[in-house]
């Protein structure tokens, strides 16, 4: 018998089970180490559950926002605002249940396919021994709940063991009422007013999904406005939908510490409980703001970022080099420093995003195992903000145009003039497209739509492609359908030979 290349992999979110089936199928001996359960913290705490939660935040918003439009009766004898609060409600145990129910599913069956393409799988928590052995072989101690400890001796190491909550030392969250986005899924009922600190992805997407269940929201954003990392006419755009649905959102607050403290919540000013009023201790929250204004609601959101699960794990000591945020530097094919140790996902900082992570473990394996492999090319990812309208992107940004990074033309259309739009009641959104002036080759899109995160593939497939604007133009799309004015964008880029907005 041959010799059988031995892989172990530590993190088994999508970076690592991910890596684990392709370096399976190769023929690799592998073994995944995980110490919470496949699917990592996307399944587990992060992606699934945040987007499950926000499939009934959708049918929320929907209902909410179109119903009367679209005449729809509610009840025959009260004002339609109050009949839609009345009609729809939310039980936030309920959701929540189900929420929990089907991240445990998908873990099972990611456990599933991985033991059953030939893996092994251990509960417990990994890391590096030392430097590389005389035979190029490296060591990986793995520690069980229960304290019982094995050393697994490997060709190659992955880690892919992702990232979890930044905290701010005044603001640490208590799982009741101060809360991280990981600890949400525990509560039985709705927040009555909710203050999210932080508007990143993460922050925006609960803010958006909290208010449309039935939350009075705050948003407490550090910067200029939301998502200061996305398209600033979508980020714009979703500003205005939140503020015009009656959402605070408060820009340029840095918020420096969050309190339980006793009493009734008030919505504004001091806290302490009016004379009469019974305060009980810790049922309500002080957000204060770094200019001294302080914000209260019954509970706080803390979505400030996260930060890489490097710490303990024999990295430095194995020769595996940190940036300066902590996170493992990394090549386009995903090696670190250290020969025979690869690194994927959150923990090398590169692009947050399920699909990164579970293509740089990919890469990992081909590249180790000696298959064809092409380096991690970040110009063509798409990833999509779940807010209502959602954001998607691919490619090239606005903001590689404005800064020259890129010489491209760029045309903006409203979705207010598309027909299907007007039929469905959308108002707000557009789609974007950047191409080269010359060809007229795709380089990026942007939309903002309901299910732009659907929309967003044609681009895509434009993109990873060089398609032209022409092609795209060219292609029928259905009558009426909001993909419609994808090739509408396409069309007028065709013809117009200076950026139209
Ligand atoms: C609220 C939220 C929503 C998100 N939504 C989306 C989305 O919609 N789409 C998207 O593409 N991305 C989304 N992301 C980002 C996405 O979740 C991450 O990019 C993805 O989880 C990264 O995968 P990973 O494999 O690097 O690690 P993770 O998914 O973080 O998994 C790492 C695993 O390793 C385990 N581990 C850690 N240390 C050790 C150790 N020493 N030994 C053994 N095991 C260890 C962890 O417990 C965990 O199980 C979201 C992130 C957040 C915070
Ligand atoms: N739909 C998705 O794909 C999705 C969803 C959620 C997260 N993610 C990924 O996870 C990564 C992390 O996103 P995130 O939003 O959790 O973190 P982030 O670091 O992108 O955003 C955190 C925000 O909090 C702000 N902030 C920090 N300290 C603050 C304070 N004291 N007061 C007020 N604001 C403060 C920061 O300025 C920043 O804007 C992103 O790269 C994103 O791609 C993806």
């Amino acid at each position: 018998m041959g010799y059988v290349t031995r892989i172990v992999i530590i993190g088994g979110g999508p970076g690592g089970y991910e890596a684990a089936l392709v370096a399976a199928q190769l023929g690799a001996e592998v073994t995944v180490v995980d110490c919470d359960g496949l699917g990592g913290a996307s399944v587990l705490t992060d992606c699934v559950p945040s987007k499950t939660l926000i499939a009934t935040a959708e049918v929320m918003t929907t209902f909410d926002s179109s119903y009367e439009e679209l005449g729809i009766i509610v009840a025959d004898d009260t004002p339609p605002l109050e009949q839609a609060a009345r009609v729809v409600g939310v039980d936030l145990g309920k959701v929540n249940r189900r929420v929990k129910r089907l991240a445990l599913a998908q873990s099972h069956d990611i456990t599933a396919s991985v033991t059953r393409a030939g893996a092994r799988v251990m509960r417990g928590r990994g890391r590096l021994k030392g430097q590389q052995s005389i035979d190029g072989s490296r060591r990986v101690v793995v520690e069980a709940a229960d304290g019982t400890s094995e050393t697994l001796t490997a060709d190659a190491v992955l880690i892919a063991t992702g990232a979890q909550p930044r905290e701010i030392p005044d603001a640490l969250p208590d799982g009741e009422r101060i809360l991280n986005w990981t600890q949400v899924y525990d509560l039985d009922e709705l927040p009555e007013e909710l203050i999210v600190v932080g508007s990143g992805v993460t922050g925006a997407e609960f803010a958006g999904a909290y208010q449309a269940l039935g939350s009075k929201v705050t948003l407490v954003s550090s910067r200029d406005r939301v998502l200061p990392g996305e398209d600033p006419d979508a980020a714009a755009v979703l500003e205005d939908v939140f503020r015009r649905r009656g959402m605070n959102v408060l820009a340029r607050s840095r918020a420096v510490s969050a309190k339980r403290v006793p009493g009734p919540f008030t919505t504004e000013g001091p806290s302490s409980p009016k004379a009469g009023e019974e305060g009980r201790a810790g049922d309500r929250v002080e957000v204060t703001l770094a200019d001294g204004r302080v914000i209260t609601g019954s509970h706080c959101l803390m979505a400030v970022g996260a930060i890489p699960n490097t710490v303990d794990m024999g990295l430095e000591e194995s020769g595996v080099k940190l940036k300066e945020s902590g996170h493992i530097w990394t090549d386009k094919v995903s090696r670190t420093s250290a020969p025979g140790v690869y690194a994927a996902g959150d923990v090398t900082g590169i692009f947050a995003l399920a699909s990164v992570a579970a293509m740089q473990g990919r890469i990992a394996m081909y590249h180790f195992l000696g298959d064809a492999v092409a380096p991690l090319n970040l110009k063509t990812v798409s990833s999509n903000v779940f807010t209502d309208p959602e954001i998607a992107t691919v490619g090239y940004s606005q903001a590689d145009v404005d800064s020259g990074r890129i010489d491209a033309r760029a045309v903006k259309l409203p979705l207010l003039r598309n027909p299907r739009a007007k039929m469905l009641g959308i108002r707000d959104g557009f789609v974007k497209l950047f191409c080269r002036p010359g060809t007229g080759i795709v380089v990026g899109g942007v939309v903002v739509a309901p299910r732009a995160s659907e929309l967003i593939h044609p681009i895509s497939i434009a993109v990873d492609n060089n398609l032209t604007v022409e092609q795209i133009a060219n292609a029928f799309t259905v009558y009426p359908s909001l993909s419609g004015s994808i090739a509408e964008v396409a069309r007028q880029l065709h013809t117009r030979k200076t950026n139209a907005e």
